[in-house]
């Protein structure tokens, strides 16, 4: 008996240039100058082959923030106490989070994934549970996770794809909630990236110049204990238990499933484009199926977007995480969907084209 290779080793399938070549030539025939619409043209003719039809659709949006918590955090690189990630994983259930408002605002669909806090919680309505430990252990001086945790935060980002497909999700947003993860992820895309800390640690939830210095001192240890781990072969996936989050994981974990599920993805701000960078080296068919929301004002992300040859959609300032900055440019989306779908075109409507 053959076993198949787990899911993050399997190539997401490539885009249908039959529906991309339809969706180009339907651009070509409505009612505007070629190209007037800018990238809303082609963000319309990829969705349509991501979604393998040539009306595509983003009504039913599914969100998942992935919430766990960060042994880095003892070393003193956040603003916010850890005992914020369990706080807000209360706020997104109770609704008054921003992604709350901002799912309910877009009809979208919220789920929440618990995988480890410090203080462990409750289970509670609105949570999936899917602990894996009390937070990751501390960066600094030990592998964040086991081979074994980060294969159960993997899988964890898959189970959340399933039950997106299963309740017939035609976008997929990961958002994260973790105090601590920037320092995690700017450990991450430094390793994949051989970039300095200086070029990717920020003021997250809010450091100040001394904050800073300390996290990029942090970075620094880091990457020097861990520096013969992350140089093996199979490096996304030893950077991602070296020096990653579980909901870092988790979001890798998810975006590859979510292409592999032909849902496209909507990826958010610096955690979830780290998580996108390390997935797209574990996959680098992965791209086609990502879309970039934003660029936050946290600066390393500029640098990881540069990295994946990204050029988001909006420039808003925001630093939030949780999904945000991906449900604020949804609604690019629907329009640009909008457009490609219902727009006349110079034949029905008797205009004559150009040249
Ligand atoms: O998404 C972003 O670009 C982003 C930038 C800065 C901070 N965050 C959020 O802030 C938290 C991490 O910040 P910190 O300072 O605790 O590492 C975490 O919960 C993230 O969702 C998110
Ligand atoms: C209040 C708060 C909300 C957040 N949402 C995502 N990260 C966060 C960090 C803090 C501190």
């Amino acid at each position: 008996m053959s076993l198949s290779p787990p899911f993050w080793r399997q190539s997401p399938p490539s885009l249908s240039p039959d529906l991309l070549k339809q969706g180009r030539q339907r651009q070509a025939c409505l009612t505007k100058p070629a190209g007037s619409l800018g990238r809303l043209e082609q963000l319309a003719i990829t969705l349509s082959a991501q979604q393998q039809r040539p009306r595509p659709a983003v009504d039913r949006v599914r969100i998942v923030v992935f919430a766990a918590d960060h042994g880095v955090c003892a070393e003193g690189v956040s603003a916010f106490p850890q005992e914020v990630t369990g706080q807000m994983i209360a706020n997104f259930v109770n609704g008054g989070a921003a992604i709350s408002v901002l799912a309910r605002h877009l009809g979208a669909e919220l789920e929440v994934v618990n995988l480890g806090t410090a203080h462990p919680l409750p289970a509670r309505d609105g949570v999936v549970m899917a602990e894996i430990a009390p937070g990751t252990a501390n960066l600094a001086t030990a592998p964040a996770m086991s081979t074994e945790q980060l294969q159960a935060a993997l899988h964890a980002g898959q189970a959340a794809v399933q039950r997106a497909a299963e309740a017939g999700a035609e976008l997929f947003i990961g958002g994260e909630m973790g105090i601590g993860n920037t320092t995690a992820s700017a450990a991450v895309a430094c390793a994949l990236l051989d970039l300095a800390p200086e070029s990717l640690a920020g003021p997250g939830t809010g450091l100040d110049a001394d904050g800073i210095r300390r996290k990029v001192a942090v970075l620094h240890r880091a990457l020097q204990r861990h520096r013969d781990t992350v140089a093996e072969a199979d490096q996304p996936l030893t950077v991602l238990a070296s020096l990653g989050g579980f909901e870092v994981a988790a979001l890798a974990g998810a975006f590859l499933a979510a292409a592999q599920a032909r849902i496209p993805v909507l990826v958010d701000g610096f955690i979830a484009s780290v998580a996108a960078l390390a997935a797209t080296r574990l996959q680098p068919g992965l791209a086609d199926w990502l879309h970039f929301a934003h660029q936050s004002a946290e600066p390393g992300h500029a640098r990881v977007l540069a990295a994946l040859d990204a050029d988001p959609l909006l420039r808003l300032d925001m630093r939030l995480g949780e999904g945000s900055g991906a449900a604020t440019a949804v609604p690019l989306l629907r329009q640009a969907c909008a457009l490609h779908n219902q727009m006349a075109s110079f034949q029905d409507a008797g205009i004559s084209k150009g040249q």
